[in-house]
């Protein structure tokens, strides 16, 4: 795999070395002509001190909560991974489709329609990689040394690197060498001296508008910190990446040739076969690639904005502290960013990432407080605990290795728990008068949204007393331990609308002016839905979102297709089952034509957790392919066809057997032949029938290569008009999809098409299982796994599970709301009014709670602390 890191990387991190799936390292070196609109970045620091090790970083996740997917700016994935065992999946395999019993030119003009503008985005669940991938990168320079000075380079030692790079890339590519020659060759030459401080300074497109003798003096975060009216460094970014982008030229020199992708030439495209275009096998990844146009469009970097770089920079200081903000201000996008830096710098086993329910912790790849603190239900005082804790020794050495804790949707801890932590944390650690131990400790989260739950309290003798929770807030240990506190103030998530922001932020503090009312009774309204795709019901209760949902389904008519997950991980199964409880992914999904469904993990910057779709129907991967290769190619004839099929499958049987990415234009005829068995199943039928004779007649008698793959046979059109060419050729295809559908024998998978959050585009997607995974950071041992297709019923969802979400059409009912903030949360979760129907709406329904409300008086925002700071 190739990936090209964010862009925000390439400004902090400046040097790049991962592991891709193929086996070997690249190092990325933006090209000189890059270097120019990137001039402060300081290229060569990672090499510069001998001594600094580069540090490993965990990066080639596959997970939903892979920062770098929601960062873009990747371009290429890879495929891999072997789809065995997973096939019997789907226990109601055998189930017909409807339009399998229609005459083949009915099915596959209906499969025509369906299929239109359809894409694999997802391969196997095998596509999990191992945990083991890694990636080198410098660490975070400019935010461990704020007062670097920012480096130039001199354009011919670059040069110079580039060739060095780009010779040991080509033996790597070769199978010669190994990394740490790269590396090596690498590090010699960019010992020279190389600084120039001064200028690049002056120049960094960055800085513009910048007082920049300011800047000079610390650079790192004042730099960052713009004044009123001063042009916003995020603005600069993006422009600045737009120009990267728009340059042909491929952006980073050292990709390996052979696996960069271009387009065919225009004129080529009706007549010959794209044979890497957008069907590729085995890939979730966007189509084509890094060097094709339509990569450019798919990218949208999201970058971080002022406050959220403040308080990244914080973290990276090792400051303890509290960071919080409304509804949609980033705090989930900022905590994943300050998880992956702290992890670079402190290396595997030390970064706790944790939350309040397994749910939130799910959305950060973390466990939960409880499984982290080895408490289990946190029940007992604080001597019990400690004891529960030595007697765990993995627990003990947990704690003992801890250098941070992350702690999200604080709201919901209560505040004993986290006076408890801190007693535990002392105690372990054998530092009694130091907060958690001098453990970093970063929580997150919003106390207006949801609060802690009142839990029974054990009492010594043995009763339980109901007890009020107590908000953390208001703890012993936060007092002590939490030295800075702060608010986030920009929305993202309903940016451009103004007024639903100020209604929502009203809201949440419980206030709702008679403007608002009206407003929110306005928007009773039912929605409408030209895409079809109904909004998502919020409900209080689960038991009210399961009996929507199955409504909706039953109503729906038709036959039921059940996939039931494939789980697994080394928990007592007690455990385990507790922790799947809390994944999105079901352990049953009930799936019917018409089903409106969420995708729940990212997939790329258009198919994104959250993205609502309808299911379409059920398809076999090889019918799928090859009705697709046929839709976009009219003009090819079966021939060649056949043969971009047979191409497709043995390059994912390929990449399933060396779990690395295979493009189709790495598929040699040579390779074809020497792989019969991959073929065999669906093209044995060609053999056999009589309609195909025609088509028998052109083949090369090769031994071994399945019948159609002389695309250079001519077809024998004795006396056969262009016309009646065609339509023959367009019947023999017909003829042909209904064989491969007939022989296919792999499981059927929902085709959903998703459409876009205003819903007037859609994309269509067949989508595959795919595998969630909870490990052990220090032992990388699988915990908790599921294979299970990414998808949930989407008519209905609990507000419990809706925290966190972005959600494009809601629909919220607050007659049954019960708790504070539950209103907030639903309401916020909506992108803009548009897209939000509010059902008995009543004001009183809208409260809050008064100790957070002058809790949160006593807050600072960064305005207000780099105000403090000048
Ligand atoms: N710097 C940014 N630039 C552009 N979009 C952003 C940025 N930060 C966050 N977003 C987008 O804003 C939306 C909300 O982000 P996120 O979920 O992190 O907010 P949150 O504060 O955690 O919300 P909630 O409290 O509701 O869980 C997401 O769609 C996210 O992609």
């Amino acid at each position: 795999m190739i990936r090209i890191l964010k862009y925000r990387q390439i400004l902090h991190r400046k040097v790049f070395v991962r592991t891709m799936s193929t086996g070997y390292q690249a190092l990325l070196i933006p090209s000189k002509e890059k270097l120019d609109l990137l001039q402060n970045v300081d290229l060569f620091s990672s090499f510069q001190d001998s001594s600094q090790e580069p540090i490993y970083v965990d990066t080639d996740s596959d997970d939903p909560f892979d920062p770098a997917d929601l960062v873009g700016l990747e371009t290429l994935r890879s495929s891999g991974g072997s789809f065995e065992g997973q096939k019997r999946m789907n226990s109601a395999a055998s189930m017909p489709l409807n339009w399998l019993h229609s005459s083949p030119r009915q099915a596959t003009s209906r499969r025509s329609s369906q299929l239109k503008g359809a894409q694999i985005v997802k391969r196997s669940p095998q596509h999990h990689r191992t945990p083991t991938k890694r990636r080198l990168v410098s660490p975070p320079s400019i935010y461990s040394t704020p007062q670097a000075e920012i480096s130039d380079y001199e354009s011919d030692l670059v040069e110079k690197l580039v060739d060095v790079t780009s010779a040991a890339m080509n033996q790597l590519n070769q199978g010669i060498g190994e990394v740490s020659a790269l590396l090596n060759a690498v590090k010699s030459e960019a010992d020279a001296p190389i600084l120039k401080s001064e200028s690049a300074l002056d120049r960094a497109p960055m800085l513009e508008g910048l007082d920049t003798s300011k800047a000079k003096k610390s650079v790192s975060f004042n730099a960052m910190a713009t004044q009123p009216g001063e042009s916003s460094v995020d603005s600069k970014d993006v422009d600045t990446f737009k120009e990267l982008n728009s340059n042909k030229r491929p952006w980073f020199m050292l990709l390996p040739k052979e696996r960069t992708i271009k387009p065919p030439p225009a004129q080529n495209r009706q007549k010959s076969a794209p044979l890497n275009a957008t069907i590729q096998l085995a890939t979730q990844a966007v189509p084509n690639s890094l060097l094709s146009e339509s990569a450019e469009k798919l990218v949208k970097p999201i970058l971080l904005s002022q406050e959220q770089e403040y308080v990244r920079h914080l973290a990276l200081q090792g400051k303890s502290m509290f960071f919080t903000g409304s509804a949609g201000t980033g705090k989930s996008v900022l905590l994943r960013q300050i998880i992956k830096d702290l992890k670079a710098l402190h290396g595997p086993g030390t970064v706790a990432v944790t939350a309040s329910t397994g749910l939130a912790a799910y959305h950060i790849g973390g466990i939960t407080v409880h499984s982290f603190a080895g408490i289990g239900l946190g029940k007992g005082d604080l001597p019990a605990l400690i004891k529960l804790v030595r007697r765990n020794r993995k627990v003990f050495r947990r704690w003992k290795d801890t250098k941070v804790l992350i702690i999200d949707e604080i709201s919901m801890i209560d505040g004993r728990l986290f006076d408890n932590l801190d007693g535990i944390a002392r105690e372990i650690r054998r530092k009694k008068n130091t907060p958690f131990g001098g453990i970093q400790v970063i929580v997150c989260g919003d106390f207006y949204q949801l609060p802690p739950v009142s839990k029974a309290q054990i009492n010594p003798d043995g009763t339980e007393l109901k007890e009020q929770s107590r908000f953390t807030f208001e703890s012993e240990a936060w007092k002590n331990a939490l030295t800075s506190s702060i608010i986030l103030k920009q929305v993202f998530r309903q940016q451009g609308d103004q007024t639903f922001i100020d209604m929502l932020n009203d809201l949440r503090h419980g206030r709702v002016s008679e403007e608002a009312e009206s407003e929110f009774r306005r928007l009773s309204r039912p929605l409408v839905c030209p895409d079809g795709i109904v909004p998502t019901e919020l409900y209080s209760t689960r038991y009210e979102v399961e009996n929507a949902n199955n409504l909706k389904l039953v109503r729906l008519g038709g036959s039921t297709r059940v996939y039931e997950a494939k789980d697994g991980g080394s928990l007592p199964p007690a455990v385990k089952n507790a922790w799947l409880s809390n994944f999105l992914a079901p352990k049953k999904i009930f799936l019917k034509e018409n089903a409106q469904v969420m995708c729940i993990k990212n997939f790329d910057d258009t198919l994104v957790n959250g993205s609502l779709g309808r299911v379409k129907g059920f398809i076999d991967r090889d019918t799928y392919l090859c009705q697709k290769i046929m839709d976009e190619n009219p003009s090819m004839s079966l021939e060649e066809t056949t043969k971009l099929f047979a191409k497709h499958r043995v390059a994912y049987s390929l990449s399933q057997k060396t779990n690395h990415d295979v493009l189709i234009d790495e598929i040699t005829d040579d390779m074809l032949k020497a792989a019969p068995e991959q073929l065999d199943s669906v093209f044995n039928f060609l053999h056999e029938d009589k309609d195909f004779s025609q088509l028998l007649q052109n083949i090369d008698s090769n031994e071994g290569l399945p019948t159609g793959f002389d695309s250079s046979a001519p077809i024998e059109v004795n006396d056969v008009t262009d016309d009646e060419l065609i339509r023959q050729n367009k019947r023999r295809k017909l003829d042909f999809i209904s064989k491969v559908e007939e022989m296919a024998k792999g499981e059927k998978y929902p085709l959903v098409e998703f459409s876009s959050p205003d819903g007037l585009s859609s994309r269509t997607v067949l989508i595959e299982p795919e595998r969630w995974d909870i490990t052990d950071e220090a032992t990388e041992e699988v915990l908790v796994s599921r294979v299970q297709l990414p998808l949930m019923l989407a008519w209905a969802m609990s507000i419990h599970k809706s925290q966190g979400q972005t959600l494009p059409k809601v629909k919220v009912d607050l007659s049954r709301i019960f708790e504070n903030g539950h209103a907030y949360v639903a309401l916020s979760r909506a992108v803009a009014r548009e897209g939000l129907q509010v059902v008995n709406f009543k004001t009183e329904k809208v409260t809050t709670h008064g100790a957070v409300e002058k809790f949160y008086e006593s807050l600072s925002t960064t305005e207000d602390l780099a105000k403090d700071h000048t």
